[in-house]
């Protein structure tokens, strides 16, 4: 059977980054965020190349072990076959392992250019196939899940296959990322969480994830509360004992802050008043960015953007 066609013109594609957990939500809640990876792919008549610009481009690989050219090929071959050749240009603003969604960025933007220069793409694999192959490629949804839709997004899993819901978060929360300059592999801070939790602990988390929907859509003022969190943050904290210790100093003072995913990023919710005073909670450690909520997720752009 023949393969399918591909358009020859080249696409691009945006994606954010994306801070998974929010305290409580483990493995479900997500939350996209204004800072952005872009990658330009052209179908191409033979070979891969790939050009990497800004974060990664001294470290990561430039053939078929990049992760956005794996996350092509899946979706590829979901769509009924592979291109020829193709040519990958990314631009790479999202730190890596940093607890802010990279790898999930990668992937999604790799699927997603994949369904975009394929003719009939869009119906061979739908919005909802898309999310169920990147959580394949990731191991969980919550990141691939705010980055594939924008806003807030609840996620969860029946039988392997991810799916996942989107919410609009108030207009009143200002995101603020304290980011660290070393690196913790996701991996690395999966593996010193226990098999098992105390079931108080676990009610804990289900009483505040729940709050946290209603905090984070329509009543901020409940953020502090609505972000406490028992099944993760203290397991990890000896991989990142700095951002534990700003998560603490910022809690104590009022703030809603977590470790943004599997850290060593901590993120605040704050409010347009309170976003500007945050940066002195970042001292030498960390740098400190006050961001805007992506409310679009994963998109095909012109080119000439
Ligand atoms: N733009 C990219 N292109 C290719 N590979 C990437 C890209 N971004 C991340 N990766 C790969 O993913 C790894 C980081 O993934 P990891 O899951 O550990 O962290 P993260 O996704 O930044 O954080 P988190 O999952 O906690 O939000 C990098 O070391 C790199 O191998
Ligand atoms: N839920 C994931 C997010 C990181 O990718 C974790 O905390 O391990």
């Amino acid at each position: 059977m023949a393969g399918p066609a591909f358009r020859a013109a080249a696409v691009r594609v945006r994606v954010p980054a994306s801070s998974a957990n929010l305290g409580p939500g483990f493995d479900a809640f997500g939350l996209a965020l204004g800072l952005y990876d872009d990658v330009v792919v052209r179908v191409a008549e033979s070979g891969l190349s790939v050009d990497i610009a800004g974060e990664g481009a001294e470290t990561l690989p430039r053939d078929e072990n990049h992760l956005l050219v794996r996350s092509m090929r899946a979706a590829f071959d979901r769509l009924g076959g592979q291109p020829r050749g193709l040519e990958v240009v990314c631009a790479n603003r999202i730190p890596h392992g940093r607890g802010l969604g990279s790898s999930s960025a990668a992937i999604c933007a790799g699927i997603v250019a994949a369904r975009a220069v394929t003719i009939g793409g869009p119906s061979a694999l739908d919005d909802a196939a898309l999310l169920a192959l990147a959580t394949e490629l990731e191991g969980h949804p919550d990141n691939v899940a705010a980055c594939l839709r924008g806003g807030f997004t609840i996620a969860w899993t029946d039988e392997e296959r991810a799916s996942a819901i989107r919410l609009d978060p108030s207009e009143q929360v200002v995101p603020v990322v304290f980011v660290p300059s070393t690196e913790v592999l996701t991996e690395t801070a999966r593996g010193l969480l226990p098999k098992t939790v105390p079931l108080a602990d676990a009610a804990a988390n289900a009483g505040r994830s729940a709050l946290l929907v209603e905090a984070l859509t329509r009543q901020p003022e409940l953020l502090l509360a609505a972000t406490e969190d028992r099944l993760h943050q203290d397991y990890r904290a000896s991989a990142m004992p700095d951002s534990a210790a700003l998560v603490a100093a910022l809690r104590a003072e009022g703030v809603p802050a977590v470790i943004s995913g599997a850290g060593p990023t901590v993120l605040a919710l704050s409010d347009e008043a309170g976003a500007d005073r945050l940066a002195e909670f970042g001292g030498t450690a960390f740098a400190v960015h006050r961001l805007k909520l992506d409310r679009v997720g994963a998109a095909v752009l012109p080119l000439d953007l």
